[in-house]
């Protein structure tokens, strides 16, 4: 875990000590845009053009793996997935060095499919030399100006969400549009909950170090569970519009983490997700759809967590539960992917 200064790495955790205890966010720093529609404002939307560096244990680069897999995008932009466990250099693609005797590639992790970097870093330093500032997943980078269009996966998923459609039915999914026009206000007013206090929330609560700032972040995020469970209970048991949006999407990347790390890990236990009917439903029906499936990695969760914040889990030890996967309620139908 560290910071780039200047273009040069520094190991260092992040500094609560100025913030009383509370763990603030930094805004990403890399804002360009994919034009949505040809000959729209950005960077024109070309198949093999950019690239995905993603963790499969972050739930920000777990929502740009998803949109990739759902909107068609597979064969349109290419995937490095750095090793899950974080040491002093931050993200690194092959085992870190703090990994000792268990320095063997972790199954998942691919390398630099790019420039074969050891780290993320040098990634970032590529981009800009003089960069200053955290080392993210996920990073939308563009091989053909050599640097990165944008490290914020809340922009990132909705240039996906339509940019490559004009190129269907060989890259994109026009008919599966996850932010439409006429819900988008509902949607934005859902994510900036959902986003402050649980995809957040949950980092808050354990990145916090003081009781104060812990109890802060821990309450907010339950009443904001309650309220999704609530809005889940309509009968459609969608958080928008009656149908599968951005909206279940991004809540989805918390919730599939939650009961196997943030319970414990972050100390966030008034509850389970597994107490919670709907938000159980809501994460088995998504499990349920092969393309969402496929972009959840068990193992990488639970290793990036518990190995890398030492000053949470100074033993390294990955607990091994919970055994049971969210049940899937047959009564539940699929949701429609195009
Ligand atoms: N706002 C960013 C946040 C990305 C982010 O914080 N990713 C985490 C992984 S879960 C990370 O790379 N952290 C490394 C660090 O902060 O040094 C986004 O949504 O893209």
């Amino acid at each position: 875990m560290g910071v780039m200064i200047d273009g040069v790495w520094h190991d260092r955790w992040y500094d609560t000590a100025k913030t009383g205890g509370r763990f603030e966010r930094e805004a990403s720093r890399f804002r360009d845009r994919l034009a949505t529609e040809p000959g729209g404002e950005g960077l024109p939307a070309e198949p093999g053009r950019y690239h995905l560096y993603v963790s499969l244990a972050c739930p920000w680069a777990h929502r740009t793996l998803i949109w990739r897999r759902l909107k068609r995008l597979e064969g349109a932009i290419s995937v490095s997935v750095v090793d899950p466990r974080m040491g002093g250099a931050g993200w690194t693609f092959g085992a870190p060095a703090e990994a000792g005797d268990e320095a063997v590639p972790f199954a998942g992790a691919t390398g630099d499919a790019l420039f074969g970097n050891r780290a993320l870093h040098e990634v970032y330093a590529r981009a800009n030399p003089d960069y200053s500032g955290r080392v993210t997943v996920p990073v939308l980078w563009d091989k053909l100006r050599g640097t990165i269009v944008n490290n914020e996966s809340a922009e990132i998923v909705r240039m996906f969400d339509r940019a490559f459609d004009h190129l269907a039915p060989k890259h994109g999914n026009p008919g599966l549009i996850l932010c439409p026009d006429e819900l988008r206000d509902e949607i934005d007013a859902v994510n900036a909950d959902v986003y402050d206090r649980i995809n957040n929330g949950v980092y808050k609560a354990g990145f916090a170090t003081t009781q104060a700032a812990y109890e802060a972040a821990v309450v907010p995020l339950f009443e904001a569970l309650d309220r999704m469970e609530a809005r889940l209970a309509d009968g459609q048991g969608w958080l928008v519009g009656g149908r599968m949006t951005e909206a279940d999407l991004r809540l989805f990347t918390t919730l599939v983490r939650f009961d196997p790390v943030y319970h414990g890990h972050f100390k966030c236990n008034l509850r389970r997700i597994a107490d919670y009917p709907m938000l159980t439903a809501l994460t088995a029906r998504l499990l349920a759809v092969p393309a969402i499936r496929e972009t959840v990695d068990d193992a990488h969760i639970r290793w990036h967590y518990y190995w890398s914040h030492t000053t949470i889990n100074p033993t390294r030890v990955v607990p091994l539960g919970p055994a049971e996967p969210p049940r899937l309620d047959p009564s539940w139908p699929a949701p429609a992917l195009d």
